[in-house]
């Protein structure tokens, strides 16, 4: 009889995914993976398992990655010391080679994983069919160094590769006007592509539970924040590192359409299909009330 009950739980499951199937097939979704969450292999392939199955169950998920932790380890294996200047590392030459050659490493890691689930990827960066154009960033005023500033997504490659049912997977690297390389925040690079392709869906998977009013205390994670309660944080000096190109991000993806924004636990196994397919909010969710009450209509 137990098992019964189990079997009819799932069952239920199944059903209460449905009208999300409906409502997201043929919709093109941005997952952002990046931070500690990535770290852990068996996290990886459970994160991957999901994102095929977002794939396999009728949309069409692009994956952008980060790989920030390692790249700092593999800076720290060559005797020196990551600097940062509001969340964005310092990249000197010595350092975008090395985020290069890791970043390539994160990004055919990640693309095996979905091969191994029958599930076809590829991998690219933003050289690749010159995806993302950049200008050099300066940070107040700040050179940084290779640290790229995004004008320009063209969309060709990547709607490409998704109408020959592939996912793509992409490496936050740009080209500049003289084909220099350039290091971008691959949170920049997920709400630019979402963007560009006019996602239904940007979830960002990170290794904190949401945003915190105050990051010391749990207790005050926020399930639904509004764009102006996300500037008033801002403004407060809520965020702080690398929340603060997340967030600042999260706020242009909304404003230039991208319908929902969340900010997900990537340590919490199928936060993915948590969130996609479940009544349950979880982590924290960066609305546009206006647009709400649009489509409410
Ligand atoms: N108000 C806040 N709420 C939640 N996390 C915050 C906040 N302010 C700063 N953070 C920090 O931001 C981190 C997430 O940003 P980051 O490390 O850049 O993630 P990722 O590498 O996934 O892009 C959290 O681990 C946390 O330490
Ligand atoms: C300019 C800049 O800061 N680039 C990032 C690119 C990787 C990244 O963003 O990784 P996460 O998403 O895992 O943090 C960096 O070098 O760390």
């Amino acid at each position: 009889m137990e098992q019964m009950d189990q079997l009819l739980i799932k069952a239920q499951t199944l059903i209460e995914a449905l009208p999300y199937i409906q409502k997201f097939n043929n919709k093109k979704v941005v997952v952002k993976y990046g931070g500690s969450a990535m770290l852990d292999e068996e996290l990886q392939l459970n994160v991957i398992k999901d994102v095929a199955l977002l794939k396999l169950v009728g949309m069409q998920p692009i994956i952008v990655h980060g790989g920030g932790k390692e790249i700092s380890k593999w800076v720290g294996l060559l005797g020196h010391e990551s600097k940062f200047v509001e969340g964005l590392r310092v990249t000197d030459e010595e350092t975008m080679e090395v985020a290069e050659m890791v970043l390539g490493k994160v990004n055919k890691g990640l693309v095996q994983k979905v091969e191994q689930l029958g599930v076809k990827a590829v991998g690219i960066s933003g050289k690749d069919g010159a995806t993302i154009k950049v200008e050099k960033k300066l940070v107040n005023g700040q050179d940084i160094g290779y640290v790229g500033n995004i004008i320009d997504i063209n969309v060709d490659l990547i709607n490409t590769l998704i109408d020959n049912n592939f996912i793509p997977v992409i490496a936050p690297i740009g080209l500049d006007e003289s084909f220099h390389a350039y290091n971008i925040n691959a949170d920049d690079v997920a709400c630019a592509i979402a963007t560009a392709v006019g996602a239904e869906k940007l979830a960002f998977l990170t290794d904190t539970e949401g945003v915190y009013k105050d990051p010391e205390d749990k207790r005050t994670l926020i399930s639904v924040l509004s764009l102006e309660q996300a500037d008033e944080l801002i403004e407060g000096g809520y965020i702080e590192g690398g929340m603060l190109p997340k967030i600042k991000n999260c706020i242009d993806a909304v404003r230039n359409g991208v319908s929902r924004v969340h900010i997900l636990d990537g340590r919490m196994e199928h936060c993915l299909l948590l969130e996609f397919f479940t009544n349950r909010g979880i982590g924290t969710a960066i609305i546009n009330y206006e647009r709400l009450f649009e489509h409410e209509k």
